[in-house]
């Protein structure tokens, strides 16, 4: 039997030492947020229609440069080798063998340059980005920027949704607090503060404003995208600024607890950006169909999380070749049931509460 994402996220807990299983799944607080990014997309479903003529289908996405073959990318997620011992190589292969874009960051536990050349022996052109925290002092942002240049990254992924530190009380309950002997986030290393045996820790910077993301674009020529957007204010003052991009994300969860589902953020962010930049989504994406549903409302492409790490613990990276085949799989089934041939066929018309359609009232 073809495993689904469920099974994967079963194979993975059997697989995994409950404490780093929590660290994945887990989210802040009460996760109300985690839970509610699942939940929102059950709550939201699809208008088709129909005798379109859409023959063919072509489900690739263009982002600041690069070419996706679908418009489902990896979100950063932090120690892939907590999950299998090949960690980011194995997701960054599979990731390009599937031509899609992986985000690997700060807290991977291989270094940048490892990871994109693993990338690019799969697929020369293979796209990889960085994501980066902004460190309270400039020049060791400076320097992880440098890094993430010279192994051949393509843009950078700021999170901005990340002041301090998400209460996780998974972790909190299980006393997991430092990774395990043998394990680091290599892309810290030989930056002050690191020591020969230990690299940096990563800080968080609640002080952080404009000005520093200023600072950092001055100092790079890669599109520079802001992740963590809820509030469609931020949205109006990140284009203002000239960002390339916006990750709309309540970070799985794992950040403010009060906060809304990504895909209920996302209409407002859309709304205020009217276009001008690309807008992605990630959080709770489980389905094709939740990829849809999350284009149709004006992403130009979501990104996944946990699915890959359950993918990654599960059967490395052919675990994660099989989530990304999955999720492509069954949004190109899902485009060709609503009539349409390219992402750009799907938009807010076709989306309703469910519940909400009786006896043609919907449009
Ligand atoms: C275990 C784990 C580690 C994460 N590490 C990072 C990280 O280092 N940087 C970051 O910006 N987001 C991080 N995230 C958030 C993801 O990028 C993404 O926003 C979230 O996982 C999307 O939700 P999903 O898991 O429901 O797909 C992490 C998420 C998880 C689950
Ligand atoms: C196992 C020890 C935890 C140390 C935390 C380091 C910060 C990494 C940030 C990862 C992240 O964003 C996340 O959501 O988790």
């Amino acid at each position: 039997m073809i495993p689904t994402l469920t099974d994967l996220r079963e194979r993975a807990r059997k697989r995994l030492d409950p404490r780093v299983y929590d660290f994945f799944e887990g989210g802040a607080g009460g996760e109300t947020a985690l839970h509610e990014n699942e939940a929102a997309f059950r709550r939201l479903a699809l208008l088709p229609r129909v005798l379109r003529g859409a023959a063919t289908r072509d489900l690739s996405v263009t982002l600041c440069g690069d070419r996706l073959a679908m418009p489902v990318l990896v979100s950063p997620t932090a120690f892939h080798r907590l999950a299998h011992p090949e960690g980011e190589p194995a997701t960054a292969r599979a990731t390009a063998a599937a031509g899609t874009v992986l985000v690997t960051g700060m807290a991977a536990t291989v270094p940048v340059a490892e990871v994109t050349a693993a990338a690019r022996a799969v697929q020369a052109d293979a796209a990889v980005w960085f994501q980066l925290y902004l460190q309270p002092e400039p020049e060791v942002t400076l320097a992880l920027v440098r890094r993430a240049e010279r192994a051949g990254c393509t843009a950078l992924v700021v999170t901005v949704d990340s002041p301090v530190f998400g209460r996780r009380e998974r972790d909190a309950r299980h006393g997991f607090d430092d990774l395990p002997a043998g394990l680091a986030a290599e892309n810290m290393r030989g930056l002050p503060g690191a020591t020969d045996d230990r690299p940096r820790d990563i800080a968080m910077s609640p002080g952080l404003s404009w000005d520093d993301l200023r600072r950092l674009r001055a100092q790079t020529r890669l599109p520079v995208l802001l992740k963590g957007i809820l509030h469609p204010g931020d949205a109006r003052i990140a284009v203002a600024e000239g960002v390339d991009g916006l990750l709309v994300s309540n970070h799985g969860g794992r950040q403010l607890d009060a906060a809304p589902a990504s895909i209920e953020a996302l209409p407002a962010v859309a709304e205020a950006v009217a276009g001008r930049i690309p807008v992605l989504l990630d959080g709770g994406v489980r389905r094709g169909s939740d990829a849809a549903v999350a284009l149709a409302l004006g992403a130009s492409a979501v990104g996944v999380g946990r699915p890959v790490l359950w993918g990654l613990a599960a059967d490395g990276e052919k675990g994660v070749r099989h989530v990304l085949e999955l999720l492509r799989a069954e949004f190109d089934h899902v485009l060709a049931l609503c009539g349409g041939g390219s992402p750009a066929d799907l938009g807010p018309d076709l989306v309703v509460a469910r519940g909400s359609v009786r006896g043609g009232e919907a449009r």
